[in-house]
């Protein structure tokens, strides 16, 4: 110390500088310098989490998986069922994970919500086009917190019942219509069909504005259909990356256009609301009770636009596979038709309030459901922590992808993993050994009752509506549109296939949300 005091600092440090250049041309110095540097780096290798991520394809350098997953997600994703319950794809330096097991996404997904109820960033389509006013895409921040609790309030079980005589009144339509075309038998009419029940169904929850025949309900269908066609291709990988200014200038114009459009529907539910002619909706729920969920006029009529906007193409899709399994299976068709005589006869059609009394039908949706999922990949989540799972590492920031039609199967059964896995911990069942068939008779007891789901599907009987705290908002409302639309037509109809029909060849693209 007094040593010190006595020295100035600079010609103390200049002189440690020397003396360190002396020993650094030292061979030995060299060598230990060498080794220490080795050791550190490779100790810093060996222990880092990152050589602990979880199997997955290697990829291109730099790119890794980017160019396959944006050629074709879906066959991309099936071909990583082979690499295990949890998969890691690099996309060009973005960690992604794929969730092959319901086991691995509940475990994650619901247990660890707290971390994984994030979603990918989306600057075109969320940030651009929407303002941060799409539900779907907006991350786990307060404003989506708000979102999601006054769309959790208006559309949970008791409040969607008060939507049971649209939805009644809606699928005669849908049946009538189907009836009087000759054109119905064809895939593309068939869709059209159903995707105007869904969108008129879904006007008449939302706005008390179900879609009737005249011009302005047709605009109004038009608009929002053009909003779905913005975001879809606002949503495509890699779309913007050329001509980012002119996708930036006609998503900030679309913004304008698209929220005049949304704030008009509120205005009229409000104006309605004025001289008492406005039925119970979801919007007028949030009108109601906007001082608890405390959203702007903004946020108000987005968050409308949003449930619209979720619920078209999901439906339409399901609808779709129901039709074709019912027709394929003549057998599940008469008995799910003998259940309608024996409990409501030919006096009147179904109604939803009748679903307690029809369990085979409810288990034959459920089944569709879990078998042909509309949304085989679902929405990703992001995660927001570093986490680990069965000593695989993901990291924070992670993109989390839910294989949802390999998840709705038992790995064992079904042979998922085979090639590359060990089945040891994977000797669980949900579903049971048939789980590759379809057999809506799974979902019933010894006396043809519901009987209670496999854990972790939240009495839905499959996970086709995500996981954790993004689960779909809408289900409860799903489910209701869909039993009142397939009984109907049940009671309505016979369906069956002209010609010959595989449906184990017929390949669906789905919706990735
Ligand atoms: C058969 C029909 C439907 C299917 C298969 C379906 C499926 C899904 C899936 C897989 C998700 C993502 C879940 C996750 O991130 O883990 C989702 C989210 C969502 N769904 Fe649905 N959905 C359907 C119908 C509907 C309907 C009718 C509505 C509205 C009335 C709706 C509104 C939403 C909303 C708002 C979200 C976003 C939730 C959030 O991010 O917090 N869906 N849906």
């Amino acid at each position: 110390m007094a040593l010190l005091v006595n020295m100035d600092v600079p010609s103390l440090v200049s002189s440690w500088h020397r003396s360190l250049v002396t020993q650094a041309s030292h061979p030995t110095f060299t060598i230990t310098a060498g080794i220490l540097l080795a050791t550190y780096f490779s100790a810093r290798y060996f222990s880092s989490p990152w050589r602990r991520l979880p199997p997955g394809p290697a990829g291109y350098p730099i790119i890794g998986s980017a160019l396959e997953i944006f050629d074709n997600k879906q066959s991309f994703i099936e071909k990583c069922r082979a690499y295990g319950e949890v998969v890691y794809v690099n996309l060009a330096g973005q960690p992604a994970v794929i969730f092959n097991t319901q086991r691995a996404a509940a475990d994650l997904l619901d247990r660890r919500a707290t971390t994984f109820s994030a979603r990918p960033r989306a600057i075109v389509a969320h940030e651009l086009l929407t303002n941060g006013l799409f539900m779907i895409t907006e991350g786990y921040t307060d404003r989506w917190r708000r979102m999601r609790r006054a769309v959790n309030e208006g559309f949970r079980p008791m409040a969607a019942a008060r939507y049971h005589a649209m939805e009644t009144q809606e699928a005669a339509r849908l049946a009538l219509s189907l009836a009087r075309d000759m054109n119905a038998s064809t895939p593309v009419a068939r869709a059209g069909h159903y995707a105007r029940y869904a969108a008129s169904l879904a006007l008449a929850i939302i706005y008390d504005r179900p879609v009737r025949d005249t011009a302005e309900d047709e605009h109004m269908a038009a608009t929002i259909q053009d909003l779905i066609t913005h975001l879809e291709s606002a949503s495509a990988p890699g779309a913007h990356f050329v001509e980012f200014a002119k996708w930036k200038r006609d998503a900030l114009e679309g913004h304008a256009r698209f929220t005049q459009f949304l704030d008009g529907l509120v205005e009229d539910v409000k104006r309605r609301m004025v001289i008492g002619e406005a039925r119970q909706c979801l919007v007028r729920s949030f009108i109601e009770e906007n001082q608890r969920f405390e959203l702007s006029d903004v946020e108000t009529s987005w968050t409308a636009g949003t449930m619209y906007v979720a619920s078209v193409e999901t439906e339409v899709a399901t609808l779709e596979w129901i039709t074709l399994v019912l027709a394929t299976y003549p057998e599940v068709q008469r008995r799910a038709q003998a259940e309608l005589d024996a409990v409501i006869g030919h006096s009147r059609p179904p109604r939803v309030s009748d679903r307690a009394h029809l369990s085979y039908i409810t288990a034959v949706v459920r089944e569709v459901m879990r078998w042909k999922p509309a949304t085989p990949i679902s929405v990703p989540h992001m995660s927001e922590e570093d986490e680990w799972y069965k000593g695989m590492f993901i990291p924070k920031g992670t993109i989390c992808m839910v294989n949802a039609a390999a998840c709705n199967m038992d790995p064992q059964a079904c042979n998922l993993f085979a090639p590359v896995s060990s089945m040891t911990d994977l000797q669980y069942q949900l579903y049971g050994a048939d789980a590759a068939d379809f057999n809506p008779d799974r979902y019933l007891d010894g006396k043809g009752q519901l009987q209670p789901s496999p854990p972790d599907t939240k009495d839905e009987g499959h996970v086709t509506y995500g996981f954790g705290r993004r689960i779909c908002a809408g289900r409860h409302v799903a489910n209701d549109a869909l039993f009142a639309a397939i009984s109907t037509i049940l009671w309505a109809f016979n369906l069956s296939t002209i010609g010959e029909f595989d449906l184990d060849r017929y390949v669906d693209k789905g919706i990735s949300k």
